[in-house]
């Protein structure tokens, strides 16, 4: 690998800082970054950039919270992707300041690039080292996994004085939803759901959230398992190609996690089960032959409901129906590989 010159490394920094294009620069021209580069603003926070599209912010003065924000882990979900680029280029472009150190991780550059999902495979279930699974080829995905969480890793383990971890992967959904944004809380194995956290989603319009009921190989539980992190995968809007979202639906959540970021103070209403709709996961469906079929319609909207007995899919032999009235769809896709997650179906419940 050819070491950048002082000169290259400056003449970086100065086109950063004047476009603030980190993203853009990541994906066009992912060679800038194939060594670390470090600068500091000239409001004193400091910038490491350790590859393409992983870029970490370090305000001098910190009210403690180490954030992580996550996007296109999935390289077509777009408008979290969007949103993110925006606070990067601000940051940068010193428009906005930060009052908490925050990582931002753009997951899957070479699928935003072809407008897909991923190029090989589900990076989303190759986290808490499903990446090094030896039996299995390595691939792009494979080796992006094992980077976002060592970016992670590094990040919570040099802070200084954290009060709280934070990390919110940004998604968005396949099917139109019910409420066109929620949340997945990761199992906490036991340790009580953070009301608070679900106060703050509220108030980025988020008041519907599924409680996962197992380990699983998601990025945020990852960081929720391993670090002790406040993680939730957060499901905004639908999937649409760049340019195309309507970002007014995501004022609340862009206000918020701004005001989260710049330290500003946030009015949360106190918690109420009622403000929300609860769900905890009921079945996981893994597709398990290529004869898996739903029943129900392809466009089908997350949180369809049904009766109980009802059946929602074959699978060969294998019939698999709702155990409850009222138990509702989430993440159909027939399309997965053998042995992932077909759909998940969860029923409401409260905290
Ligand atoms: O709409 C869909 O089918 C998928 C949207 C998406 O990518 N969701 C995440 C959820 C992860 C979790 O369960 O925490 C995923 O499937 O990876
Ligand atoms: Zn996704």
């Amino acid at each position: 690998m050819l070491n950048h010159s002082v000169q290259q490394n400056k003449e970086l920094i100065t086109l950063l800082k004047s476009t603030g294009k980190f993203l853009q620069l990541s994906r066009m021209q992912p060679e800038y970054f194939s060594q670390s580069l470090e600068f500091v603003l000239d409001n004193q926070t400091k910038v490491l950039i350790t590859a393409p599209g992983i870029i970490c912010f370090e305000p001098c003065l910190t009210q403690g919270k180490d954030i992580v924000l996550s996007s296109g882990v999935h390289g077509n979900e777009t408008a979290p992707i969007e949103i993110c680029e925006q606070y990067v280029e601000q940051i940068i472009r010193e428009e906005i300041v930060l009052a908490n150190r925050v990582l931002f991780l753009f997951g899957n550059l070479p699928a935003m690039d072809v407008g897909k999902r991923f190029i090989d495979e589900n990076m989303n279930r190759l986290f808490s080292g499903a990446h090094s699974d030896n039996s299995q080829p390595v691939n792009t995905e494979r080796l992006r996994a094992k980077q976002l969480e060592e970016a992670v890793s590094a990040f919570y383990q040099s802070a200084s004085q954290s009060k709280q971890r934070i990390h919110y992967d940004l998604h968005t959904a396949i099917k139109p939803s019910k409420n066109d944004k929620f949340a997945v809380y990761p199992f906490r194995h036991g340790k009580p759901w953070n009301k608070a956290e679900l106060q703050f989603l509220l108030a980025c319009g988020i008041n519907t959230i599924l409680l996962s009921g197992s380990a699983t190989t998601t990025f945020s539980y990852y960081s929720s398992n391993t670090f002790g992190a406040d993680a939730f995968t957060v499901e905004l809007g639908k999937v649409k190609p760049f340019g195309q979202n309507d970002m007014g639906q995501f004022s609340a959540v862009i206000r918020s996690l701004k005001a989260l970021i710049c330290g500003a103070s946030l009015e949360l209403k106190p918690f109420d089960n009622s403000d929300f709709l609860i769900y905890q996961v009921n079945q996981v469906i893994n597709k398990c032959s290529d004869a898996f079929r739903f029943t129900f319609s392809d466009d089908a909207a997350n949180f369809s409901d049904f009766p109980k007995n009802y059946v929602l899919a074959n699978d060969g032999e294998i019939e698999y129906r709702c155990q409850y009235d009222g138990e509702a769809i989430v993440f159909p896709n027939a399309n997965v590989a053998l042995g992932q997650r077909a759909v998940l179906t969860v029923i409401p419940t409260t905290i």
